[in-house]
Order: structure tokens, then sequence, then C-alpha cells
């Protein structure tokens, strides 16, 4: 008896020794993820700032670090790895759509069109990204290593209040101001016949992704506002199952 209840406390240690093991390898992911990350978004804003001092204007900011703004902002997919695995606790469909609207934002509109790459727009929400990603990445960092200092918190749950509606308006006007092009060249699109029998106009998906802002970013910024009041206030907030 006295021998299977030490087999059971062997199994029992065993099983949380793995438990721990296995957090510790998520935790030592997250940390190395999360510098490689603010470290991404911090060359990139020097590259932003050297470009802005060096030629006095925004016209060509955005050839000069697309490759790097591709990378960090294409590699950001992994994150919707993270929440599906479980290892950070927020919701795939959350994380899914702010991932998903960037790198279509990135590789689709910007990316593809050339001739909107100087639009002021794009350079309010590539600072606006830049400025987001540095306390959002340095926050998680922090935090993983138990040394949160209060001004990231403070920045991570308040600097989004302005930052994510200027995003999103820097991200609309974009797209607004490709659509002219878009409409002109009819690229990505497939018109009849062709011998799949589809046809696709990236004009009008573009004006259904304009309009799809208007239920998603909501949902986002209303998600933030309650990890804010989570978060800084201490609220506790009863999450839904999704
Ligand atoms: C195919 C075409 C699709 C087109 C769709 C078009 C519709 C698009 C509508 C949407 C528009 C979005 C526009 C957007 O791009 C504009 C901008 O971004 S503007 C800049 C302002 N933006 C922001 O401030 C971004 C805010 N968003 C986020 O922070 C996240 O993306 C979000 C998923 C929304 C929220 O993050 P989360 O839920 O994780 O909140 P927390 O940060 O509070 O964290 C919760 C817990 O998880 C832990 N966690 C999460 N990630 C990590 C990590 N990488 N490392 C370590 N830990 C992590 C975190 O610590 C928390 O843990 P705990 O609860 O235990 O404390």
């Amino acid at each position: 008896m006295a021998s299977m209840e030490e087999d059971g406390s062997v199994e029992e240690k065993d099983n949380n020794n793995k438990k721990r093991t296995k957090s510790a390898i998520a935790v030592a992911w997250l940390t190395f993820y999360n510098i490689a990350m603010t470290a991404g978004w911090l060359v990139l804003a020097m590259a932003m700032m050297r470009f802005y001092i060096q030629k006095g204007t925004h016209k060509g900011l955005y050839k000069s670090i697309a490759r790097t703004l591709k990378f960090f902002q294409t590699v950001a997919l992994v994150e919707v790895g993270h929440c599906a695995i479980g290892i950070v606790r927020t919701s795939v469909i959350v994380t899914g759509v702010q991932v998903c609207s960037r790198i279509f934002m990135v590789w689709f509109i910007t990316n593809s069109i050339k001739q909107i790459q100087n639009e002021e727009s794009v350079i309010l929400f590539l600072v606006v990204w830049t400025l987001t990603e540095i306390t959002r990445y340095s926050f998680y960092t922090f935090n993983l290593l138990n040394h949160l200092p209060y001004f990231i918190k403070w920045a991570r749950y308040n600097m989004f209040i302005i930052m994510y509606p200027l995003g999103v308006a820097g991200e609309l006007l974009t797209i607004y101001a490709a659509l002219p092009f878009v409409r002109k060249t009819g690229m990505l699109s497939m018109r009849l016949p062709n011998k799949y029998n589809v046809s696709f106009d990236y004009y009008y998906f573009l004006i259904i992704v304009m309009l799809s802002y208007i239920p998603l970013f909501p949902q986002l910024f209303f998600h933030m506002l309650r990890q804010r009041r989570k978060v800084l206030l201490g609220e506790i907030i009863v999450e839904k199952d999704e």
C-alpha cells in the first residue's frame, strides 16, 4: 500500500515535472520570440527615423523598409499558433483577425500596389504599428521575466485608445487610395469567361474588406478595453467560451 502510494506520488511528481518542463520550454520560447520581435520593430523604427532625417521626406520610405516590415509582420503568424496550442491565453479568433488583417495590408495592398507606397496614410499606419509593437512585445518580454516597469504596462493598456483608431484610419485610407489602381489594372481579378468558370473582382473585394472593419474593429477595441480593466484596474472578467 505504502509502496503504491509512493508510486502514485512519484507518478504525480513526474507529471508535475513534465508540466513544469513544458511550461519552462514555452516560457523560454516566448521570451526569445518577444525579444526578437521587440528588436525587429526597434530596427524598423530606427530605419524609418534615419530615412526621414537623411532624406527629409517620406517618399521612398516604405520601399527602404519593405523587406524588414514584411519579415517581422509575417512572422507574427506564429502568434496564432501560440493561441492554438494554448501557450498564451488569448483567443485564436481575436489574434487571427489582428494578424491576418495586417498581413493582408502589407502583402496584398502596400506591397502589391507600388503607386500607393508614398501615400501619407502608409506612413501613418507604419508609425502607429511600430510604436504599438515595440510597446506590446517589450511588455510581454518584461512580464515573462517578472520585471515589468509600470510605464510599459501603462503604455500597453493606454496607447491603443489613440493608436487603434489612428492605425485603422491609416489602413482604410490606404485601401481607399488603392481602389482606382485596382479598378484600372484589374489586378488579382478573374473575369469570365475563363477555364475555371469563376469570377472574382478584387476591387469589390477591397470594398468588402473596408466594410468588414465596421463589425470587426470594435470587437478588437473592446477586447483591449476589457484587458485594460483587468490588468490596470484589477477587475475580474468572466471570459466567454470561444
Ligand atoms: C483576408 C483579409 C482580412 C481582412 C480583415 C479586415 C478586418 C480587420 C479589422 C481589424 C482592424 C485591425 C487594425 C489594426 O491592424 C490596427 C492596429 O493595430 S493599429 C495599432 C494599435 N494596435 C494595437 O494596440 C494592437 C492591440 N492588439 C493586440 O495587442 C493583440 O493583437 C490582441 C490579440 C488584439 C490582444 O492581445 P491579447 O489578448 O494577447 O491581450 P494581452 O496583451 O492583454 O495578453 C493576454 C494574455 O496573453 C499573454 N500573451 C499574449 N501574447 C503573448 C506573447 N507573445 N508572449 C507572452 N505572453 C503573451 C499575455 O501576457 C496575457 O497573459 P495573462 O492573461 O496570463 O496575463
